[in-house]
């Protein structure tokens, strides 16, 4: 956007800081001491099962609710004192909240009359931010004559017509069906890259959050369980709960068998596997663990197994599992299957190898794609997580 810049603008700024921020509902606490830095122009991701504290984060930060304890700062600037609408965040969220009766123009312009901007600013504007978002043509219409992706874009127009620094986005997506999600995924990247936003986003989608953020917050009880960039979170998940959101979708219990130079062995699923040990502390044998492995880390092998090296990385050693294919799920180039182990440890695979129910399979590990973490007793919660993270 190219509009001019607001007067009442406050002035650009380094750092947004949540200090150990606290926010109880009567005796439940939503948010405990929460600390999450934002830099200017960063993507970050609140990324969380249901009930984690995520939109409770935005609504503070919002200024939609009060803090229990803890600060807001921007730079040098504390801002939890301040009314919304002296913070200068834009909000996006799931229900586009647009007034049915205005046009689409006017919807836009709400926001910018709320600050007191004069007709012809308003107007001007409004225009140019339903240009940003590529609706300049439907200015003239009410929310109802467009589609669902068309009135979320309305609602992004809106909060970016005053030009705010920071965005604040609650699952602004999951209202729309799967085709236009991904859509509006791209094009709400694109508004971020080329409007030079600050964006903060709430999402349980790891698609969404690992697809669009700089910087991804998982949450867990109201604290940040990892921070970080998305490829270090997929690539090191500090936790069990961690990498479930970053789509190993597989977390079984087993039993440090030994511990050697190249990693844990691991008992699971009838068999041993090699793996790294990813929690604090050193692994003893006997000891209970969760081991995690994303569905396209189980390379099926087939009845005439492949050589282990093909697997593995090079000089690391490779695990085994064996199962039969139980459930096959076609996905165009891809399949998902659900293979079960003798002990009956159901795992998630991702090929492109054709596979048919019934069939034995091998499926190959390398030993840097295990990860293995201290059973934390959680086993039954991460069941329940599986739910909930596509
Ligand atoms: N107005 C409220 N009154 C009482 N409890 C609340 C209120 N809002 C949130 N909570 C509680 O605070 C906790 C965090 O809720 P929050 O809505 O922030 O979670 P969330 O991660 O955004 O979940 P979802 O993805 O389902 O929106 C939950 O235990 C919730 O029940």
């Amino acid at each position: 956007m190219n509009l001019r810049q607001d007067p009442h603008a406050p002035p650009p700024f380094a750092t947004l800081r949540l200090d150990a921020i606290s926010r109880w509902f009567g005796r439940v606490p939503a948010l405990r001491e929460l600390t999450i830095e934002v830099a200017r122009g960063e993507f970050v991701a609140l990324l969380g099962p249901s009930g984690c504290g995520k939109s409770t984060t935005l609504a503070c930060l919002a200024g939609l609710q009060p803090l229990t304890s803890g600060t807001i700062w921007r730079d040098e600037e504390r801002i939890d004192t301040l009314p919304a609408e002296r913070r200068g965040f834009g909000m996006v969220f799931q229900n586009y909240a647009l007034f049915p009766h205005l046009t689409v123009q006017r919807n836009v312009e709400f926001g910018l009359a709320m600050r007191r901007a004069g007709r012809a600013e308003r107007q001007a504007k409004a225009r140019e931010a339903l240009r940003t978002v590529r609706l300049e043509e439907h200015g003239g219409k009410r929310p109802a004559q467009l589609s669902g992706g068309q009135q979320q874009r309305v609602a992004i127009a809106r909060a970016l017509a005053f030009e705010p620094q920071i965005v604040l986005m609650d699952e602004p997506l999951s209202n729309l069906d799967a085709g236009l999600r991904v859509d509006l995924r791209a094009e709400i990247k694109r508004l971020h890259e080329s409007l030079g936003l600050t964006t903060v986003y709430v999402t349980h989608d790891q698609s969404e959050a690992l697809s669009l953020a700089t910087k991804i917050v998982v949450m867990k009880d109201g604290c940040a369980e990892q921070v970080g960039p998305p490829e270090e979170l997929y690539r090191a998940p500090s936790s069990a709960y961690v990498a479930r959101f970053m789509g190993y979708r597989n977390t079984v219990q087993g039993t440090v068998r030994s511990v050697t130079a190249d990693g844990v062995l691991v008992d699971f699923g009838g068999q041993s596997v090699l793996g790294t040990f990813m929690s604090p502390g050193a692994p003893a044998p006997g000891r209970r663990v969760v081991v995690a492995l994303h569905p396209e880390d189980l390379v099926p092998g087939g009845a005439a197994p492949r050589p282990v090296q093909d697997s593995a990385a090079p000089g690391a050693p490779a695990g085994r599992v064996d199962a039969s294919v139980e459930v096959i799920e076609y996905h165009g180039r891809t399949t998902q299957v659900v293979a079960r182990t003798a002990d009956g440890t159901a795992l998630r695979v991702q090929t492109d190898r054709p596979l048919h129910r019934g069939e034995p399979v091998h499926l190959y590990i390398r030993a840097d794609r295990a990860l293995v973490y201290s059973d934390d007793g959680d086993a039954g919660e991460l069941d329940a997580l599986a739910e909930q993270v596509a």
